[in-house]
């Protein structure tokens, strides 16, 4: 361990570990107004009961802050636990366990007479889930004492909040510091009209009443291959057109080509620099009209249902942020400085309207570290270390630079990897496609970046994770026990590759 050490003692700070300066710096001013003291008025208001607001409003509570939360859907959790996170990762479950069921139990010695899709009896588990969870976050906010306003939420002035609320009334909130977490919306595509039974977003896809036979996806990002996934293990044919030159555009090369070889091996068929030009649904399907994104000869799809999974956008309709003066850039992001404050004082941003990434764990980051601030203590967001982990199978996890990055810096670097293949935990449950990827800067052995493909990715990331917080290098990795036989050992052999040779490979 003493060599890992002076490594990492040796490390360069050129990937500083801040890199709050992806939020505008432009508002310098501390923008918190003291606390309630027994008056109607709050601390903190927070508009948007997803995991940026309701994690904000009850850090708020927990600091000793008076706090109020609205939420106009009716239930709490917001896109993630309503029609988000939550949902898809029940369906990609269930889905999951039919496709095992059908493909891989006979391998294992389990014989089943036949297996059958029950599509009402998915979704209700599903269901189940998702109401389950948006009670226990209404308990939360009861237990910390957050108040919770049903409503739809617009600003009156920097400290007053109208809500109309779900009942038919209206009542005026007001704060002395107003957190704005309304979250995003889907992003549909020009001359495309989601109808949410044969052109559908997320939400819809989450809902089908029946198995598609064939089902278009616009976009290769998280949506489209984790709902794609789904449908496809259920039964669909899924042919799933992008505009780029490759899926995921923010993964790493070298694992982004084994993930596009997996998907296709589950009969994931891929349209690449494809544009969807049109979509007709004047027959019984929907037939859509494609072009090569550079342009050229149109070719034309027939599909019973196409998602639309092209990205979201910034929810802030109907907040009347002119009326305050809030500042958003081009996409409508709400502008914010690195303590979350926008330019008006005493209002604040975070999570999926503020510009970063689009994730549940990001938004929660964001609503412990505005409540800090205004609190008076201090707050951080490390954006370089926040995980992305794609929920297919194989998953795919990351967590800090791709080796593209990485050459961009200019750093010289060295590459650790190790298969699943070799990987006994992985070979004893047949389940071994997938490899760990470590990049670590060569003079110091610092980690820049790990990318991981295999079952339950999402899980083995978090070790990585901390690894990266805590400046480690790959040796330190190497020389930590892991118990055996796990997949986790994949990442101490990739880590052994990285410094000097792996064991078992
Ligand atoms: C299909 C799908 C799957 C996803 N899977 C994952 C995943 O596995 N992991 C992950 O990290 N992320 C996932 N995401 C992204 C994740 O859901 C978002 O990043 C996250 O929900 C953002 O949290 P937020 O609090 O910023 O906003 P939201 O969750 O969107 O919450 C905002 C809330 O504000 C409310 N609101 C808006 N305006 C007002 C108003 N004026 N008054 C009152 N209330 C208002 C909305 O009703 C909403 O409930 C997924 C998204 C989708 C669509
Ligand atoms: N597992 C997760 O963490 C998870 C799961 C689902 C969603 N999300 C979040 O939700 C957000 C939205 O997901 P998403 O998949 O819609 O967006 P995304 O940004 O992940 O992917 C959108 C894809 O659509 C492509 N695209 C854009 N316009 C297109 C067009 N006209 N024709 C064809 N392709 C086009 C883009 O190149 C991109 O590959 C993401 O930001 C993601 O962070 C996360």
């Amino acid at each position: 361990m003493a060599m890992a050490s002076i490594a990492r003692r040796k490390a360069t700070t050129f990937l500083s570990s801040s890199s709050s300066s992806k939020h505008l710096c432009k508002y310098s001013w501390i923008a918190s107004r003291g606390f309630a003291s027994g008056s109607d008025e709050n601390d903190v208001v927070v508009i948007g009961g997803g995991p940026g607001g309701y994690v904000a409003a009850i850090k708020a509570a927990q600091l000793g802050l008076k706090t109020t939360c609205i939420e106009k859907r009716g239930t709490l959790g917001g896109t993630c636990l309503n029609v988000g996170c939550i949902p898809s990762k029940a369906l990609l479950h269930s889905s999951h366990m039919y496709h095992e069921a059908k493909h891989s139990f006979a391998s294992h010695g389990v014989k089943l007479a036949s297996v059958e899709v029950d599509l009402p009896a998915m979704m209700a588990q599903k269901d189940k889930a998702v109401g389950n969870l948006t009670k226990g976050i209404e308990g939360l906010l009861k237990k910390n004492k957050v108040s919770y306003v049903k409503g739809y939420g617009k600003f009156l002035s920097p400290s007053e909040v109208s809500v109309d609320t779900i009942e038919g009334g209206n009542t005026i909130v007001k704060g002395k510091n107003i957190i704005i977490a309304t979250g995003s919306d889907v992003k549909s595509l020009p001359g495309i009209t989601i109808d949410e039974e044969r052109i559908v977003s997320s939400t819809g896809a989450l809902a089908l009443k029946e198995i598609p036979k064939k089902l278009v996806v616009i976009g290769a990002g998280y949506i489209g291959l984790e709902m794609g996934s789904v449908w496809g293990r259920l039964g669909s044919e899924v042919v799933v057109v992008e505009f780029a030159s490759e899926i995921v555009p923010s993964m790493d090369g070298e694992i982004r080509k084994q993930f596009q070889r997996s998907l296709e091996k589950q009969k994931m068929k891929f349209m690449l620099k494809t544009k969807v030009v049109s979509v007709d649904t004047a027959g019984n399907g929907v037939k859509l009209t494609l072009e090569p994104a550079a342009g050229g000869d149109q070719t034309t799809l027939e599909a019973d249902v196409v998602l639309v999974s092209a990205g979201r956008t910034p929810f802030t309709s109907g907040l009347q942020l002119d009326k305050i003066g809030v500042e958003t850039d081009k996409a409508g992001r709400i502008l914010v400085n690195e303590r979350f404050s926008t330019n008006v004082k005493g209002v604040y941003a975070i999570g999926d309207v503020i510009p970063g990434p689009m994730l549940a764990h990001k938004a929660e980051e964001d609503g412990v570290a505005c409540v800090e601030y205004i609190a008076g203590k201090e707050g951080h967001v490390d954006y370089d270390l926040v995980p992305g982990v794609v929920y297919t199978h194989p998953e795919v996890a990351s967590v800090g630079k791709t080796e593209e990055q990485v050459k961009t810096l200019g750093v010289e670097y060295r590459v650790g990897k190790f298969p699943f293949m070799a990987n006994s935990r992985a070979k004893a449950i047949d389940d071994a496609e997938g490899i760990v990827k470590i990049l670590a800067e060569k003079e110091t052995d610092k980690i820049l970046g790990v990318h991981i493909m295999s079952p339950n990715a999402g899980e083995l990331i978090h070790e990585a994770v901390l690894a990266l917080h805590y400046g480690a290098s790959s040796e330190d990795i190497a020389r930590t026990c892991h118990a055996h036989p796990t997949m986790s050992e994949a990442l101490k052999e990739a880590a052994m590759a990285t410094y000097d040779k792996p064991i078992h490979i």
